[in-house]
């Protein structure tokens, strides 16, 4: 488990808080992705070393949607780089720790990801993020 990769934010109105971040962090949102296995809407800040994502649900029952209905908007993940996921995930499952998702999916900003339960984390979710292979042509 290497750095903090980036903080996930779940808003319900992604253009509204991008305007608002362009003004917090002084400078514009690098990317915005749509992930559609994931029914999110994101979009990206770099602010130094520091990442931030923005969420917004593009269905009802994504996990953003339905966090927003339980707790409203706010910090809903925080995402850890790893080298090897496949590696991590075997450690983490070996410690104990409740992984949603064994088989890494691909995430926004060219990453595979996977996700450790909240229950099993003190409450935050959990994300693991790998830099994805890039396939030579
Ligand atoms: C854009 C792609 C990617 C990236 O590249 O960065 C992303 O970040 S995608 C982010 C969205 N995707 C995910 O969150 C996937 C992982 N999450 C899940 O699989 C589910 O959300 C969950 C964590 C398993 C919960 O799902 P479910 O059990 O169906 O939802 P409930 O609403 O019933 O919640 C159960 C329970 O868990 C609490 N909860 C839910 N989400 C969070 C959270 N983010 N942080 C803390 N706690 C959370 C929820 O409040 C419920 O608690 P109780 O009411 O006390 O039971
Ligand atoms: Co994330």
């Amino acid at each position: 488990m290497q750095k903090i990769e980036h903080i996930g934010i779940a808003v319900k109105d992604l253009k509204a808080s991008n305007i608002l971040f362009e003004k917090l962090l002084g400078i514009p949102s690098y990317k915005e992705e749509e992930v559609a296995s994931e029914g999110v809407k994101t979009s990206f800040f770099m602010q130094g070393p520091n990442k931030i994502e923005l969420l917004e649900a593009t269905k009802e029952d994504s996990p953003i949607a339905k966090f927003i209905a339980k707790k409203g908007e706010g910090v809903h993940h925080i995402a850890f780089a790893v080298d090897d996921i496949v590696a991590e995930i075997t450690r983490l499952k070996a410690e104990g720790f409740v992984v949603l998702n064994e088989i890494p999916k691909k995430g926004a900003d060219n990453k595979l990801v996977a996700f450790l339960h909240p229950k099993g984390t003190n409450g935050t979710l959990i994300e693991l993020c790998q830099e994805a292979p890039t396939v030579a042509e």
